[in-house]
């Protein structure tokens, strides 16, 4: 199969397709030939030469999305998410790859165990990297054979779910994972100040008479963690970090010199404690949400260039369990279906982003972190795509979704802009939001959508009335780092 995209805005973060600017610092226009699954030339100006040909004016083009942070559950409890649904939800939402958390049932703790997931994840529409745990059974006491299972093709070590137990065993990995070769990725909580909590410390909490998790339980494990990349050497990757201060460590720690990078989910930019009113388990999840003070240092960082990363912590649970009351109800919400939209609507409509930052978030900068085969779009290389109508104005129904979970807390939520199409190795492998099963169907459907936009322009597919356009929509900013 041979197809050419043309007219498009063109994410290139590497800059190595040599398009020219179409205007100062603005993203360009150009064409993408494909073919047998790669990329095969890029231009202004490309002789389709008899390829199939999509008209992608009004789109932005760009390397297929990557998320550091997914629960697949499987092996273990497949009926909360398999590596197959998973897959479709992330492909829908617009990603080419995920990194799976090693917290399944058995946790991925031997190097059969992670053979078996590597060889399985071929059936999966994403590509997956597999993250191995740190300790045996993820009990905190012996860890696991870091070396081998880097070897064997682990991309990072990580417990997530849980935290490391004790500052000696934070050590003891830390000087293990940099044997290995791999950066660790750390869930930062400090259990003694966390247990028993629910949802975030504060008025939101008292106020709905729930046991609150301090801030405090985050800040210390983070301050830990630091403490300890610091005198270890070690590459250490802070997950979804949830609080203010939270960021200042972080911001400090760069300022050293330190080796750590760190991550921060849609649902802690988009939602506040206030959230858990409104939403109950639907927005319970580990960090918990937290003040409108938390979320806007939290959005004040992205901005300034101090965090790496946008991941969504896709957490699928069952209905049944999700259903219960608040307390018992676990900890995590779906995001792969969500992330790209909310981040849109949130962060670059509003003006906080320009929309080559956002999409850097996405894709370059989580694949910097692991060193993941990602982010990047050359000419002879794998054709891992998503083409995005910022535009498209799209309604959250999660009884639609591809993944089994269904608990998120943007159920019925308006976002503005959307993954129009998802190619992984050149296949056509979402359409819509929605996993394409036949692939020749899933291309009707694609040209039918393009086409209903046919004469939408650029960027007047803006639909009329609507929020003016931030005038950074466009612009091709590099990554600003902090002052
Ligand atoms: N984020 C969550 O609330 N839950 C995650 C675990 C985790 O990311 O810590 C899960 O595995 O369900
Ligand atoms: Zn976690
Ligand atoms: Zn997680």
């Amino acid at each position: 199969m041979r197809f050419q995209l043309e007219g498009a805005r063109i994410y290139d973060p590497t800059s190595s397709l040599r398009l020219p600017p179409a205007g100062p610092g603005e993203l360009p226009r150009g064409n993408l030939q494909v073919e047998d699954g790669r990329i095969v030339a890029a231009g202004a100006e490309l002789p389709a030469g008899g390829a199939r040909v999509l008209d992608a004016t009004g789109l932005v083009l760009a390397p297929g999305l990557a998320d550091l942070h997914v629960h697949f559950r499987d092996p273990g409890e497949e009926a909360k998410e398999d590596l197959v649904s998973g897959g479709r939800a992330a492909v829908a939402g617009g990603f080419a790859h995920v990194v799976t958390m090693a917290n399944t049932r058995p946790p991925i703790d031997e190097v059969p165990r992670l053979r078996d997931l590597i060889t399985r994840s071929g059936a999966s529409p994403v590509r997956i990297h597999p993250a191995a745990a740190v300790t045996r059974g993820l009990g905190g006491e012996s860890l696991t054979e870091m070396v081998r299972l880097a070897e064997a093709g682990a991309c990072a070590f990580t417990d997530d779910g849980r935290p490391l137990p004790d500052a000696r065993m934070a050590r003891l990995a830390m000087r293990y994972s940099t044997l290995a070769g791999r950066p660790l990725l750390l869930h930062a909580e400090d259990p003694s100040l966390s247990a028993g909590g629910v949802m975030r410390l504060g008025l939101a909490a008292t106020r709905m008479g729930l046991k609150g998790i301090p801030a405090t339980s985050e800040e210390v494990a983070i301050a830990r963690e630091i403490a300890l990349a610091r005198e270890t050497g070690a590459r250490i990757h802070l997950q979804h970090l949830s609080t203010a201060r939270a960021v200042e460590l972080v911001r400090q720690a760069k300022e050293e010199g330190l080796p750590v990078t760190a991550e921060v989910t849609p649902h802690h930019l988009a939602l506040t404690d206030e959230a858990v009113a409104r939403w109950g388990a639907s927005a319970k999840m580990n960090p918990p949400l937290g003040t409108a003070a938390d979320r806007e240092a939290l959005r004040q960082a992205l901005a300034q260039g101090l965090i790496d990363c946008i991941a969504t912590d896709h957490a699928p649970h069952s209905r049944e369990e999700k259903d219960q009351e608040l307390d018992l109800a676990p900890f995590g919400v779906v995001g792969l279906e969500t992330a790209l939209g909310v981040v849109l609507t949130e962060l670059v409509h509003t003006g906080l982003l320009d929309l080559a930052r956002a999409l850097h978030l996405l894709t370059a900068g989580p694949a910097a972190i692991l060193d993941l085969p990602a982010g990047r779009l050359d000419v002879g290389g794998p054709a891992d795509l998503v083409l995005i109508d910022p535009w498209e104005r799209w309604t959250v129904e999660p009884e639609r979704f591809a993944s089994k979970g269904r608990h998120t807390p943007f159920a019925g939520a308006v976002l503005t802009g959307r993954a129009v199409a998802t190619w992984v190795g050149g296949r056509l492998q979402a359409v819509g939001g929605r996993p394409v099963d036949d692939e020749a169907e899933g291309w009707r459907a694609l040209e039918a959508h393009l086409a209903g936009r046919a004469g939408a322009g650029d960027p007047g597919a803006r639909p009329a009335g609507e929020t003016p356009e931030p005038r950074s929509l466009w612009r091709a900013e590099r990554a600003r780092t902090p002052a």
